[in-house]
């Protein structure tokens, strides 16, 4: 699966921008402020309708229009499809697909599954619990049909649940309700995270290793919590923690609160890398959940996004990550603000188109 027309209009600086992508690797030049990271914001926007910079949409309307428009042609097991993203500054806004309405975002996600890494990836081992539980659910959605599904009954249920925890007195035979109902979607959701997670956990490591961290032999270990006292069963401890949950007026447990670590020895992971070895790290991460993507998937494969591919590594790292990126055969997005930075970092065999971007404004270059 691979885009092969992609149109944007009113987007940040690309007022009107087009271009027939390679179905492999897309190298995106051009200097500072010129619009690269704006193409990769609006193929985000195509496969998930929401910026990967901005959770408001007025920054990403181009300044003066009320919406901004993208379109993709794409190809999947020889079939074409048309993906049309509209997103108005009021918060509003269209999906479609193949002219159909979609009437939520999940459809986008499965057509065109794209997968992201940015200079600030790093926060996705340095920061909160949320992207890394977001992280390991893009991987579980991929592979597991029933997850959205029970991840929005349990998230409705849950809702529920505080609501009932904040507003007075609490009526017993309700909560009784949605703690069952949070207990039944909590196990299923951690069923399905756990054996995800059991697939991914080797495929990183291998990674790793590809990567030369330069761990000097201490292990690299990855550990997934699921958000509760294991020990007890999930409905027992919604039962006992009533009170202290709602003196909080929310639920403290549950597979809400999951999170993913990586440890190098006995240490966080964090502690011990430089930034260059955090984006190497996260770069296995991404690349692990997408072999296993293709594997499960072969005819969808993901679409990369990189953003500045070369921010942070050095060159002998730029092309293990470049190597591992056509190994994938996915579609590759990445910006580069000087050619010669990726010079000879891709297999001389790689199938590739260079684009120029100035000003908004997208031109495809000569073969390199
Ligand atoms: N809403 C907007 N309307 C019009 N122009 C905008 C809007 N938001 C940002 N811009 C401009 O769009 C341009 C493109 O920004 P973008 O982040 O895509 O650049 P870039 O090529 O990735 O640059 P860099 O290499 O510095 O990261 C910038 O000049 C920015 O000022």
């Amino acid at each position: 699966m691979s885009l092969s027309r992609i149109r944007v209009l009113q987007l940040r600086n690309l007022a009107e921008a087009q271009l027939e992508p390679s179905p492999r690797i897309n190298i995106i030049l051009g200097e500072n402020g010129s619009g690269k990271t704006s193409l990769l914001e609006a193929i985000h926007l195509l496969g998930t309708a929401r910026s990967f910079r901005s959770t408001k949409l007025k920054p990403i309307i181009q300044t003066g229009s009320t919406d901004c428009v993208v379109f993709g042609e794409l190809l999947s097991q020889g079939m074409p499809h048309r993906l049309g993203v509209k997103r108005t500054i009021d918060g509003g806004g269209e999906l479609k697909i193949n002219g159909i309405h979609q009437r939520s975002a999940a459809t986008l996600a499965t057509t065109l599954p794209v997968q992201l890494i940015t200079p600030d990836s790093f926060t996705l081992l340095t920061g909160g619990s949320k992207p890394r539980r977001q992280f390991i659910d893009w991987g579980v959605f991929h592979v597991e049909h029933q997850f959205l599904g029970c991840w929005r009954q349990y998230q409705s249920a849950l809702k529920q649940r505080n609501h009932l925890l904040r507003h007075g007195k609490i009526d017993p035979s309700q909560l009784l309700v949605w703690n069952a109902e949070l207990a039944r979607n909590a196990e299923h959701i951690d069923q399905m995270r756990q054996s995800y997670f059991s697939l991914l956990a080797p495929v990183v490591r291998d990674l790793v290793d590809r990567f030369e961290l330069g761990l000097e032999g201490e292990h690299l270990s990855l550990s997934y919590t699921r958000g509760w006292d294991a020990k007890t069963p999930f409905i027992d401890q919604l039962d006992q923690q009533v009170d202290r949950d709602s003196k909080l007026g929310f639920t403290q447990t549950g597979p809400h609160r999951a999170d993913l670590s990586v440890r190098i020895g006995r240490d966080n992971a964090v502690e011990r890398l430089s930034r260059g070895q955090q984006k190497l790290l996260v770069c296995a991460l991404k690349l692990a959940q997408a072999r296993l993507f293709r594997d499960h998937s072969p005819a969808t494969n993901s679409v990369f996004l990189v953003d500045d591919l070369a921010a942070e590594l050095d060159r002998e790292h730029r092309t293990i990550l470049c190597h591992e990126l056509v190994a994938l055969e996915c579609q590759v997005f990445v910006t580069c603000i000087e050619s010669d930075t990726l010079e000879g970092a891709w297999p001389t065999n790689a199938v590739r188109k260079m684009f120029h971007v100035k000003h908004g404004n997208i031109v495809e270059l000569a073969q390199p």
